[in-house]
């Protein structure tokens, strides 16, 4: 769907990007992370031809992207912009036919998705006068109303309370469903381990990880396992720090240090019943966490 090839991006003597490459292939949700000040929202201004790249390239669909592929995608933007004085429904239908739908296209999409997400009757309302989350929904159905094919998206659930995240997760999850592209970028860990396919990480201008959340899992297997045992019979090592969590049953964790997962449980089976030897697998934000510290450092 899009493929990004050695952008360079530089603010005065600042280096926003950094000879990054990106491939989102389509109908993924495709995660974009990256620490404070990485360069995520320059690489989405980019893509948005909201600025310019020093050099390098991109393509939409095979095509190098050009001012009317615009139509194509859909952005929310971290920083919301709604007119505050507009109605919701006025507003809506305004960025409708700004994305070149019809007026009878427009009635008819806005009317959809108002009764969607089940805000129907906010219709008459100013956005000055929505809560925080109102005005964010509305901004949510201003960015999809034109079916874009790539929907780019900065923080969607920041000012949402974890019902209406839901919501808004499940609209993700039912857009891609229906053949969209998805780029998200967001700090929250867990909603990237629940609707991305596919990440990209990017520190210092420059992309440091990339692939799919099984292969950044499987690159980063801490070679932990979590182990129970019980009917003991030989004293634990002390270093093992076993905790008794039910009468004769010992939980602890264990490094692999250099031993086949076979060899480690050999040495269990010899101290007792073998209940648990499970793999720890890091979560992304242990992942994350790891991976900015350890660039840093380089
Ligand atoms: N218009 C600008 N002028 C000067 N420097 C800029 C400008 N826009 C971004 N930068 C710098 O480029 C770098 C990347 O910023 P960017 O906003 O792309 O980061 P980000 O990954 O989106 O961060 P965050 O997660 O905090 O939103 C930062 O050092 C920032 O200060």
């Amino acid at each position: 769907m899009l493929e990004i090839s050695n952008l360079t991006k530089v603010f005065g003597s600042k280096n926003a990007l950094i000879n990054v490459d990106l491939s989102v292939p389509s109908g993924v949700v495709f995660g974009l992370l990256g620490p404070n000040g990485a360069g995520k929202t320059t690489l989405i201004r980019i893509i948005n031809q909201i600025i310019e790249a020093d050099s390098g390239e991109i393509f939409l669909e095979g095509n190098k992207i050009s001012p009317a592929d615009i139509r194509k995608i859909g952005y929310l933007p971290e920083e919301r912009g709604l007119y505050k004085k507009m109605k919701v429904w006025d507003q809506l239908i305004y960025f409708a036919r700004l994305k070149g739908l019809s007026q009878q296209e427009a009635n008819q999409r806005v009317n959809k998705w108002l009764n969607k997400l089940d805000i129907g009757t906010w219709k008459a309302k100013k956005i000055e006068d929505l809560s925080k989350g109102m005005a964010q929904k509305v901004q949510f159905i201003a960015t999809v109303i034109h079916e874009p094919k790539l929907l780019i998206l900065d923080e969607p659930f920041s000012g949402f309370d974890p019902v209406n995240a839901e919501i808004i997760k499940n609209e993700i999850l039912g857009l891609k469903d229906s053949g969209t592209t998805v780029i998200l970028s967001t700090h929250r860990m867990e909603s990237v381990e629940l609707l991305c396919d596919r990440v990209a990480m990017i520190n210092q201008s420059r992309k440091i990880l990339d692939g799919t959340i099984r292969e950044v899992k499987a690159s980063f297997r801490p070679e932990i396992y979590k182990i129970t045992l019980s009917d003991l019979t030989a004293t634990l090592p002390q270093s093992l720090d076993a905790k008794e969590v039910e009468l004769g049953e010992w939980q602890f964790s264990a490094k692999l240090n250099g031993k086949s997962p076979n060899e480690l449980l050999r040495e269990l089976m010899a101290m007792g019943q073998v209940k648990q030897f499970d793999e720890v697998t890091p979560t992304m934000e242990e992942i994350f966490i790891h991976q900015v510290k350890s660039s840093d450092h380089e």
